[in-house]
This record gives structure tokens, C-alpha cells and sequence, in this order.
């Protein structure tokens, strides 16, 4: 049924508000709906939110959008972790109603005589307000409501008072026939969610030995590797992302390059074949040390203002301890062996899926306890390897058990798959979300794409990443350095959250003929990096990286994705876009190329409102890469040469500020 007033469309609402939407602290949430009535009378709409603790915030009236669409709109800014809730209402406002009526007669001279009715109506309301406004407001509307019934007084000295109560009114109406929606959720998470840059490097590399044909001579520790955290903190980044560091199989352990064949006691074995006769995901790999050397770890890093994000992959090598505990969480096959896993067309020959079908209580409670184990031990974010080749039941069930522990924790959804489980992982409490980001590499494939992400953000949080060790698009096989800094800026200057493998750094870029993936492959051995000396030489991206880190840690612009707005730009190899931060007036512009090889020119059309000015008005930006400073307005030529810089990322100063 509709109610007194009908109230549709109301936005966020994430598949007709069968899951919460996404939201962080301190954001800005816009809120809005389509509402209408019958006949003249004026209608009011607002928002009542209530926070997790289940107290009201402050009333928050919605106003009118574009004429004639009936869309209302606002915002509420969360200040709290948790679980939050809104309503929307819709009701007669019989101040409005009346101030509308009053204007427009005396505008069309209607005197004392005509008016007699709307004076005393209009008194009536204004006795009703004078109970509703906040106790030192009271005393002017009883006075407005007097003045209005004073038949002593002219018409414009009647009304007057009551007119200049509109922004009281407004902020606390006179409401009738109330009518309002159902509740809707939000999830409120901490700022990371949205806004976080991620380093993903194999602690067992840093500190290591290699000799020829990269037999190890010495493996790395989370002492040695703890050495490094200082030099990814001073890049910028906040988040350190381990891939597993559990015990790997020995049996089927892979070798070097994912080839079958492991040479015995010599090839290290994939991180992602977890378990073995040393213990399986909630133990150490014994040659990176022991749980108190792992909690040292996590408090180096957290000493240098970086967090820990664990791997959490939900599968087991063949001597995972589980296969033997637990037969009954894997599939067998009517010969009596497990499938090995896959995510075709790869293959995973040296782990068993699980199957969440089988025993789906006793995998729950496991999973949790591993899960808890880990956040008891300081971590509060999980990669989440492959999380589309399980239940979506199952994570719905985990993140919220985990989340009634510590609402902190993160869960950030490693599936590169199809749209639709994509969006489930995200709508089902995943925080955040690999994306196809790597594969769009044309401007205007970047440009469709972040539409779409902009569209999902209620749900779907992206997450940008350049390269993985299982990732090293052709691009970077063969754009060269320009490349490598055309994909860091995309990645970091249009998603509030970003990540890299540390192969980026050194611009590795060889493959594995025929895959899309790295040559001697960290995932399968070791491979100690010559951070001095490329530092040295120059042969690194860590300056720029740094600098693109800083740039988003200074300008709150670029912290999030809603606001992101495209420009034209008339050269399909240039993308130009802009963030702006309403609160602070704070506005990033950017363009960037798309081709590594060849100089681009473009003219630029601005869309002016979005940079916060109008469409006439001239401004200074300022490149950050650069320095450099241009005189701008709304069309403007840019020549852009990948060998020097293959972006601009312009701060704009509008000239009146
Ligand atoms: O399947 P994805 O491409 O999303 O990759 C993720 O999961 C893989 C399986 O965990 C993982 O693959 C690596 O580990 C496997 C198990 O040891 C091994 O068989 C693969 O050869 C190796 O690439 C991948 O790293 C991870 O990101």
C-alpha cells in the first residue's frame, strides 16, 4: 500500500534494501528519494538516521532537486563505526503551505479583506510551532502568532514576523499526516575501507639468499623482512599485504615457474598451498619465525603507521592437516582421490578445494576460530583469495560473526569473475574488491568502467591494482617505465584505494612466455631485490610513488569515489578527470595519457560547476609532479609526453579564494 504520501526510489538502498549499503566515518552520504502529493499544499521530506547505539541524530530535512523531477535530497555524515539506519518521511507542512499562498496573494495585491482566513489559519500554525522549536525560538513565534491576529496592525506588519521565521521553520517543521518508509541500513566502517594504499610483498624474499638456478641459501624471516617495512611506510603506504604464511605442502608442491616437478628439499612451494605436517592456517611457515615474531612484525609495521593485511585462502595442500581430520570437507571422487583445485583455465595441481556443502557448520566454526585467532593476534584485514569458488552464505555467516567481535575488521574480495558474484561478494559484507581495472586500457574503457564502479560504490568498494604476482598485463610487458607510472597514477588517482606487488617498483616486467604472468615467479621461489642499489642507479619507481602517495594523503579530494566527475577532452588517448571535496573546497584535476610511446595533444572542456566555479571564471592549477603552474578557464591545450610526465595532477586555486 502507499502510504498518506507516496515515498519511491529512495537512495541508498541495495536490492531494494535487502542488504546495507557502504558507508565509512566521516563520510558524506547522500540520501534521497522521489516524493509527491496531491493538489498545491506543500510537502516536506527528511531523513531520521539513527546510529548504531539505536539514538536519532539530528533531523535532517531533504530539499528539492531539479524542478518538476520530485526527487529530494541530502546528506548525514556517520561518526561511528557499526550498524546504522534510516528512514525517510514525507509530510504536509502547513507553514510552507501557507507561507506560499500569503506571498503569492499579496504579490497579487490581495488586501487585509481577502486575507482574513490565511491570517488567522496562519496564527494557528505558528501556535503550534511555538511547541515544536527549540525553547529560545519560542518566545519569536508566540510574538509572530500575536502580531499576525493584532487587527491594529497593516498587513505587511501582520505577516512579516511570521515570514522571516522560514529557516526556523524549516529546520523544525510543523509535520501532518506523516508518513514514512521502511528502514534501510547502512554499514559504517572505518575510514580505511574506502581510503587505504596497499604494498603486497613475500616476506620470505626480503632477507633472503639465493644461489645459481635460485637454490636458497638463506630464507627470509619477519625479522629480516620487518627491515623493509620502513622504506614501503615511506612510500606512502598504509596497508602490508603478506600472501599466506602458513606451512606450505610438501606433497605436489609446485616448482619453479608453476611447473609439477619440485625439486626436494630445495623448491620453496607456493605460499597458497597451505598445510602440512607443520600445521596448517592458523600456524607459522617455521622458517619465517614463530607467532611472537609474527606479532613483532605487525608492531613494526604498525609503529611505522602501516597495518597488516593477512591472506586468508580457503583451501588445503594435501597434507594439510585437515585432510586427515576432516576427509568430510572435501570432495571425493568415486576412485577415492580429491580433485585438485582450479579457477579456470588455471590450475591449482598442488591444493584440494573445500567444499562448503559437505559439512557446512563444522567448516563455519573452524573458519571463525582460524579468523579470530588471527585478529586475537592483531590482524585486522584479510585478503580474501578466491572468495567466488565458495558460498556466499558461508561469508555472509563469517563477516558478520567477525564483525560482532570487532566491527574493525576488513575483508577485502580477491574475484576476478563475473559482474553479478562480484557485486554478491560486495553486497554480502565484502569491504572492498579487486576489479577489472588492469584490463581497461583504453580512455574510454576506464572512463565506462568507473561509471559503472561510481554506480556500485553502494555497495561495491573498488580497490586498484596495477599488477599482482599473478598479474603483469602486457602493457607493462612492453610500455616501459611510462607505462609503469600511466598505470600507478590511474590506479591511485581515481580509486581511493589502491595496491601494488612490489615488482612494480623495480619495473619488472618479463613473463612467463604465454602467460599473462610474471617470469620465476615469486609465488614459487625466492627473490631478493636490490632495493639500494636500484636506488642508486635510479631504476625505480619509488620516488614516484611516493609522490602520488603524498598527493592523495594531502588532498581529501581524491579519498573517495563519489565524486568523481570526467571532462572532455578531445583526443581519445587522453582521460581528464576532477575530485572534489565539498567540505573543504579541495579539487584535484587530472589528465593522464594512455599511450606510452607517442606525445598526445589535447583541448580540454571542462565542466566548470564540477570544479566548483562557473562557467566564465578563470583559475590557477598547480601539477603536482611538477610544480609547474597554469593560468586556466574552461578550454585549455595540454601537451602531454610520456617520456617526461604521462599525466598532470593539477591542485585548482579558484582565483576568488
Ligand atoms: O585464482 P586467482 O587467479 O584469483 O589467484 C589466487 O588464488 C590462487 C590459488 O590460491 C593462487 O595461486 C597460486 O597458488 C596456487 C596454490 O599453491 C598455485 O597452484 C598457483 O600456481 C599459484 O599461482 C594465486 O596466487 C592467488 O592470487
Amino acid at each position: 500500500m502507499t502510504g498518506r504520501f507516496p515515498i519511491e526510489d529512495v537512495t541508498p538502498s541495495v536490492s531494494c534494501g535487502r542488504y546495507p549499503s557502504k558507508a565509512v566515518v566521516g563520510e558524506l552520504v547522500p540520501i534521497s528519494a522521489v516524493s509527491y502529493r496531491e493538489g498545491h499544499h506543500a510537502l516536506g521530506v527528511n531523513v531520521v538516521w539513527k546510529g548504531p547505539h539505536g539514538a536519532a541524530e539530528p533531523f535532517t530535512r531533504l530539499v528539492p532537486g531539479e524542478p518538476g523531477l520530485d526527487r529530494w535530497h541530502g546528506v548525514i555524515k556517520p561518526d561511528r563505526v557499526g550498524r546504522w539506519t534510516f528512514t525517510v518521511e514525507a509530510f504536509d507542512d502547513p507553514y510552507l503551505t501557507w507561507r506560499n499562498a500569503v506571498t503569492k496573494k499579496i504579490g497579487a495585491g490581495q488586501g487585509l479583506e481577502d486575507l482574513a482566513n490565511d491570517l488567522a489559519e496562519g496564527a494557528d500554525v505558528l501556535d503550534l510551532a511555538a511547541k515544536i522549536v527549540p525553547a529560545g525560538d519560542e518566545e519569536r513565534v508566540r510574538a509572530a502568532a500575536a502580531a499576525m491576529r493584532d487587527e491594529n496592525r497593516s498587513l505587511f506588519s501582520r505577516v512579516s514576523p511570521a515570514l522571516e521565521l522560514e529557516k526556523l521553520l524549516w529546520q523544525n517543521p510543523v509535520r501532518h499526516l506523516v508518513t514514512t518508509t521502511r528502514s534501510y541500513a547502512i554499514w559504517v566502517d572505518r575510514q580505511r575501507a574506502l581510503y587505504s594504499s596497499w604494498y603486497e610483498f613475500f616476506p620470505r624474499s626480503e632477507g633472503a639468499e639465493i644461489g645459481p638456478d635460485a637454490t636458497p641459501i638463506r630464507h627470509g624471516t619477519f625479522a629480516t623482512a620487518a627491515k623493509r617495512i620502513p622504506a614501503v611506510a615511506a612510500m606512502g603506504f598504509d596497508v602490508l599485504y603478506l600472501p599466506p604464511i602458513h606451512p606450505i605442502g610438501k606433497i605436489n608442491r609446485k616448482g619453479r615457474n608453476n611447473t609439477l616437478v619440485a625439486r626436494e628439499g630445495i623448491d620453496v612451494g607456493s605460499p597458497w598451498a597451505i598445510g602440512s605436517d607443520e600445521g596448517g592456517h592458523d600456524a607459522i611457515h617455521p622458517q619465517l619465525g614463530d607467532l611472537a615474531d609474527f606479532r613483532e612484525f605487525i608492531a613494526v609495521a604498525r609503529d611505522n603507521g602501516m597495518e597488516v593485511a593477512m591472506d586468508l585462502a580457503l583451501q588445503a595442500a594435501p597434507d594439510h592437516p585437515w585432510v586427515k581430520s576432516n576427509p568430510e570437507w572435501f570432495t571425493t571422487r568415486a576412485d577415492g582421490t580429491i580433485a585438485y583445485a582450479e579457477n579456470p583455465p588455471k590450475k591449482y595441481q598442488d591444493i584440494y578445494p573445500i567444499n562448503f556443502d559437505n559439512d557446512p557448520r563444522g567448516l563455519r566454526e573452524e573458519v571463525l576460530r582460524i579468523v579470530l585467532h588471527w585478529v586475537e593476534n592483531g590482524v585486522k584485514i584479510f585478503r580474501v583469495d578466491n572468495p567466488h569458488t565458495k558460498t556466499l552464505t558461508f561469508w555472509q555467516w563469517l563477516i558478520s560473526k567477525v564483525k560482532a567481535v570487532d566491527p574493525d575488521v576488513l575483508f577485502l574480495a580477491e574475484a576476478f569473475t563475473r559482474p553479478a558474484m562480484m557485486n554478491g561478494l560486495g553486497k554480502i559484507g565484502f569491504t572492498q574488491s579487486y576489479t577489472y581495472f588492469t584490463w581497461r586500457t583504453t580512455a574510454w574503457e576506464m572512463r565506462e568502467y568507473l561509471g559503472q564502479l561510481k554506480a556500485s560504490i553502494d555497495w561495491m568498494r573498488p580497490n586498484f591494482w596495477p599488477n599482482t604476482p599473478d598479474i603483469l598485463h602486457e602493457s607493462l610487458q612492453h610500455g616501459g617505465p611510462p607505462m609503469f607510472k600511466i598505470r600507478t597514477v590511474l590506479a591511485s588517482m581515481l580509486s581511493p584505494s589502491w595496491g601494488m606487488y612490489s615488482g612494480l617498483e623495480l619495473f619488472e616486467h618479463v613473463n612467463r612466455p604465454g602467460a599473462e604472468e610474471y617470469i620465476d615467479n615469486e609465488k614459487f621461489e625466492l627473490k631478493p631485490r636490490d632495493w639500494a642499489g636500484a636506488e642508486r642507479s635510479g631504476q625505480t619507481l619509488a620516488p614516484y610513488i611516493t609522490k602520488l602517495n603524498a598527493i592523495r594523503r594531502d588532498n581529501p579530494a581524491l579519498q573517495w569515489l563519489r565524486n568523481l566527475e570526467f571532462h572532455g577532452i578531445d583526443n581519445p588517448s587522453l582521460l581528464c578527470w576532477s575530485k572534489r571535496d565539498p567540505e573543504t573546497g579541495n579539487t584535484v584535476l587530472v589528465i593522464c595519457s594512455f599511450d606510452s610511446a607517442n606525445v598526445q595533444w589535447g583541448n580540454t572542456a571542462l565542466d566548470m560547476p564540477a570544479l566548483g566555479m562557473d562557467w566564465h571564471e578563470r583559475f590557477t592549477v598547480t601539477d603536482q609532479l611538477t610544480g609547474a603552474t597554469y593560468e586556466w578557464g574552461q578550454h585549455n591545450a595540454v601537451r602531454i609526453d610520456p617520456q617526461a610526465e604521462p599525466a598532470h595532477v593539477f591542485v585548482v586555486h579558484p582565483r576568488r579564494h
